[in-house]
């Protein structure tokens, strides 16, 4: 009788099709199991297969993926090595991320036959990758909504993160755009709370904007955050663009990735940008040998549509990230076609940091700093001043030292902070 067994998953002859979805893994394979066993279940639980031998028959389309490549054919006990493996194209449902992720980061990721898994990796097939609309702007939101392509945006969130009366959050953002901000941006935890309500905020913060606008004659926007369930989300995207907003700020990892491309569909409908946070992404990717890598979730980002999205500050800020610098790059890569996606540099930043940053991002990225703004010694106003002056210099060519001297706001950022 026809079947297929775990061993049917294994061979490292196999050189995968154009149309197969290769995924590398690390993985940790159990006490007593050799790499080639687990590499061969990896293969068969993110696909067709099972612990127990199974009939097949007639009726019945092989959809088995192959693991075909072994970085280290033994290792150690606690001892990792990478593995390849390749996913034929009709078992996935194109354009639905949750249903390929339910196979290459499913049920494999708690399975005992390895002691830890990690997804760090995918190259997408054409077919794939273009079955999903991708962002509709992406770095180019820097010259059409600013008219800005010799520097990096600048973004602020205010802060104390949450607490801030309406008036007082859109004052602000006023302070921070005529100072020399770019786009004031919410922060992940406040949406519509009792205390600063999310229409009234949006109403109040664009006013406030179209004032700065006047007085600075530079293009201003705002990332309101309409992250909440799926429909309110959809409603909250809709009185986005109708008070006249450029963009929406959504959490990613928190809302899923069915919801990011909802709001995607319907960005597309409004002209909207979409600028992704991604709190909750170090539960998936902050230890190296197992879950998620950020480099895989940055995959997924461009693929549903997101325009900008937080990829780390290349270690220089508060929060640990991995790879900055090599997720950027894909970011910018050509896929197809599809567009890139600007990369937002946050988390513990301010002005002494932006030459390091700089140059290890380019200055095609979205710098945000809130701390790093709101914590100057004289306000808000001036604590935006000093960041633009800074990256100002970095594209004038010239040292922070020198642009202190006629940027007090830089120099005493740079008193109270210094340059590392
Ligand atoms: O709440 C915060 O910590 C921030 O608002 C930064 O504030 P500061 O500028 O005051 O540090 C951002 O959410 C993080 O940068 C997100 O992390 P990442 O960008 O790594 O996703
Ligand atoms: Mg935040």
């Amino acid at each position: 009788m026809a079947g297929i067994t775990y061993e049917d998953f294994i061979d490292l002859s196999y050189e995968p099709a154009d149309s197969d979805l290769v995924c590398a893994f690390r993985i940790a394979p159990a006490e007593g199991m050799d790499v080639a066993d687990a590499a061969s279940r990896v293969a068969s639980e993110s696909s067709n297969g099972t612990w127990a031998a199974l009939p097949t028959g007639e009726g019945f389309t092989d959809m088995g993926a192959t693991a075909f490549a072994i970085d280290d054919g033994e290792v150690a006990a606690g001892e990792t090595t990478e593995i390849r493996v390749a996913y034929p194209a009709g078992l996935f449902e194109p354009g639905s991320m949750p249903q390929i992720l339910s196979c290459i980061a499913g049920n494999i990721l708690g399975m005992k036959a390895v002691d830890s898994i990690r997804l760090l990796d995918c190259e997408w097939p054409e077919g794939l990758a273009t079955s999903f609309m991708g962002p509709q702007f992406g770095s180019d939101v820097r010259e059409e909504i600013f008219g800005v392509s010799d520097r990096p945006i600048l973004a602020t969130v205010p802060k104390p993160k949450v607490g801030l009366s309406t008036e007082r959050h859109a004052q602000v953002g006023y302070e921070a755009w005529t100072g020399g901000v770019d786009l004031l941006k919410d922060d992940e935890n406040l949406t519509d709370q009792d205390f600063n309500p999310f229409h009234d905020r949006l109403v109040e913060s664009l006013a406030q904007r179209d004032r700065a606008e006047d007085e600075t004659g530079e293009p201003k926007s705002y990332l309101i955050n309409v992250t909440a369930g799926t429909n309110e989300m959809l409603e909250r995207v809709d009185q986005v663009a109708a008070e006249g907003c450029e963009y929406v700020m959504v959490d990613v990892i928190t809302c899923g990735w069915a919801a990011v491309q909802a709001v995607r569909e319907r960005c597309e409908e409004l002209g909207l940008a979409i600028h992704a946070h991604r709190a909750m992404h170090a539960a998936f990717d902050r230890l190296p040998h197992h879950g998620v890598s950020m480099r895989v979730l940055a995959q997924i980002a461009r693929l549903v549509g997101v325009d900008q999205l937080h990829t780390g500050t290349a270690g220089l800020g508060k929060l640990a990230n991995e790879d900055t610098v090599g997720i950027n790059a894909w970011l910018r890569d050509d896929l197809y076609g599809l567009s890139d996606v600007l990369p937002v540099a946050s988390g513990g930043l301010h002005p002494g940091l932006v030459p390091d940053l700089l140059d290890a991002t380019g200055t095609n990225v979205c710098v945000q700093a809130g701390g790093g703004i709101h914590g100057h010694p004289d306000g808000t106003h001036e604590g935006a001043k000093a960041l633009r002056a800074a990256v100002e210099a970095y594209a004038e060519g010239i040292s922070l030292e020198s642009k202190a001297d006629e940027s007090p706001a830089l120099a005493t950022a740079i008193d109270k902070w210094g340059t590392e």
